[in-house]
């Protein structure tokens, strides 16, 4: 049986996801024009007041010990095992920290926020000074995830710019003085990978050395990513065969150092 619950977090996720991808839209209320004022004010309290991701943080505050990072990762985790969500997981996530250990950056990207799972793994590696930016399109996911990285005590080392990496990339150096990115995790919408690493290029972020490390390059998939790294010329790529988060089907993590 469909439940009105499932129903609303799709309709939702349909929401995030399309404003974040190329079909911005700009007024989502544009897409319930044809209900009446009450039960539209309705559909949008209900989408947006009981997502899973408010859930999630909810579950989080109440279990997790606030300033301890590993606590929350692991109550995310077990929330994530019943309710499978897009965190990298703790499958995966061992992977990322290896990579970020052995890269030992100073200026950090991420592109895809979420509820802040990634940043709050990864930014607890991070020697101090660290700049460590992640980008996410959907303001509410941003808005869970500032208070789940407060919660686990990262708020000093990790920044949300809340926006689309389009249009935040290109103003990365002016807007919040980064000179070159030494590591970058990217694990947004497949569809923006190959856009987005080209964006990056052009706008001078990449030095000779920067790591690229993408998510899901195996499921959901990102094939243009993958052949674009691996056959432009610019990048040494590396596989790291895994497994999906909360979940047995396969993925892999694509590490691609540019050659500058
Ligand atoms: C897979 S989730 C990120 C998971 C997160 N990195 C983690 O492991 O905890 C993808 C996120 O990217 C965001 N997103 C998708 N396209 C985007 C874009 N072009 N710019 C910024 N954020 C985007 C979505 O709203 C979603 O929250
Ligand atoms: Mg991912």
């Amino acid at each position: 049986m469909v439940s009105v619950y499932g129903v609303l977090e799709d309709v939702r996720n349909l929401l995030c996801r399309k404003q974040g991808g190329s079909h911005r839209i700009k007024d989502h209320t544009q897409l319930l024009k044809p209900c009446n004022p009450l039960s539209r004010k309705r559909i949008i309290t209900s989408i947006m007041a009981d997502s899973k991701e408010q859930r999630t943080l909810d579950y989080v505050l109440q279990n997790a010990v606030r300033g301890d990072p590993q606590s929350v990762l692991d109550f995310i985790d077990k929330f994530s095992e019943n309710e499978w969500a897009m965190h990298v997981g703790n499958v995966k996530g061992p992977i990322v920290e290896k990579v970020v250990t052995e890269t030992d950056p100073s200026t950090c990207l991420e592109l895809g926020t979420y509820c802040g799972y990634s940043a709050i793994r990864i930014s607890r590696l991070l020697k101090p000074g660290t700049r460590f930016l992640t980008i996410e399109s959907c303001p509410a996911n941003a808005a869970i995830a500032q208070q789940m990285i407060d919660f686990a005590g990262m708020q000093d080392k990790v920044k949300i710019l809340q926006g689309s990496s389009q249009e935040i990339i290109p103003r990365l150096k002016a807007d919040h003085q980064v000179e070159t990115l030494d590591f970058v995790f990217i694990d947004h919408w497949s569809e923006c990978y190959t856009p987005d690493t080209k964006l990056l290029e052009e706008c001078g972020l990449l030095r000779k050395g920067s790591v690229l490390l993408a998510d899901n390059v195996v499921y959901p998939g990102a094939p243009d990513f993958l052949e674009y790294v691996r056959t432009s010329g610019r990048y040494d790529c590396t596989n790291f065969p895994t497994h999906l988060q909360y979940s047995k089907k396969e993925d892999a993590l694509e590490k691609a150092v540019y050659r500058g």
